[in-house]
């Protein structure tokens, strides 16, 4: 079976800087949930823009749900799929209210207002936010906007999620029932977080990136054998060393 989603050797450069991704590739299977670290301006953002065509890479393929993606029209097609919840809630929610926020992606889809309507309820149901269905948006906390962002994202049944940085601004007790949430869904996703915590209880999988270079780090350690042949090795090195 295809990968759902397939970057194959992508770099990019901005106009002001050095390449931020070289040769950079990665897929996300089915069930996955995959963590991308690294430190900041390492470029993790950028490639979650690349995947969904908002940055059109200097070199490399990418390719979805069994398709590759080219043209504007086949990125159109696979934003309706992909549900992108960007590191700033303010660049995601633009309506007055709660409410038309969390409708406008099943409108745009096609939904009717009414089917529009009960997927907001639903969503906000399952995310306990009820209670926020007629706040103005702009005068939410910086943690309510973000799990109202994930509301939005949610409520247009994407195949696939990306999360930048969904944790941030959370407290406690939201960090935990995002968790649970992002735990239960279905769906795969490409989650960015520098929080250790989060990673370790969600992470089926993740991936390094730096110096333009994704590297694997859920890979299996050395095995015993291995750790015996480096010692003596660097035994030997020392030596050799110490001999000269
Ligand atoms: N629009 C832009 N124009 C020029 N440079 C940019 C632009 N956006 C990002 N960069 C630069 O590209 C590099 C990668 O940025 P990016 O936001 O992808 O990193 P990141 O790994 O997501 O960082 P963080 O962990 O801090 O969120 C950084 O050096 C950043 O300053």
């Amino acid at each position: 079976m295809s990968s759902l989603i397939e970057l194959n050797d992508i770099s990019y450069g901005y106009r002001s800087g050095q390449k931020v991704l070289d040769r950079v590739s990665l897929t996300l299977d089915a069930g996955e949930r995959l963590f991308i670290t690294g430190p900041n301006g390492a470029g993790k953002s950028t490639l979650l823009r690349i995947l969904v065509g908002l940055i059109k890479p200097h070199h490399g393929r990418i390719s979805a749900f069994g398709q590759p993606r080219v043209q504007e029209a086949d990125f159109h097609d696979l934003r309706c799929r992909v549900g992108f919840i960007v590191q700033d809630p303010d660049d995601q929610l633009f309506c007055p209210t709660v409410v038309e926020d969390i409708a406008f992606g099943p409108l745009n889809l096609g939904a009717s207002r009414d089917e529009a309507l009960a997927i907001v309820d639903e969503v906000l149901d399952q995310l306990h936010l009820r209670h926020l269905r007629e706040r103005i948006t702009h005068e939410l906390s910086g943690g309510e906007k973000r799990l109202v962002s994930v509301a939005a994202v949610l409520a247009m049944r994407p195949d696939v999620l990306l999360l930048d940085e969904p944790t941030n601004a959370l407290d406690e007790e939201n960090l935990e029932r995002l968790e649970e949430i992002l735990r239960d869904l279905p769906q795969a996703m490409i989650l960015i977080s520098h929080d250790p915590h989060f990673r370790r209880k969600l992470a089926t999988r993740t991936l390094e990136l730096r110096g333009g270079k994704l590297s694997d780090r859920s890979a299996p350690k050395c095995s015993a054998a291995d750790r015996g042949r480096d010692a003596v090795n660097a035994n030997a090195n020392a030596s050799a060393s110490a001999a000269q």
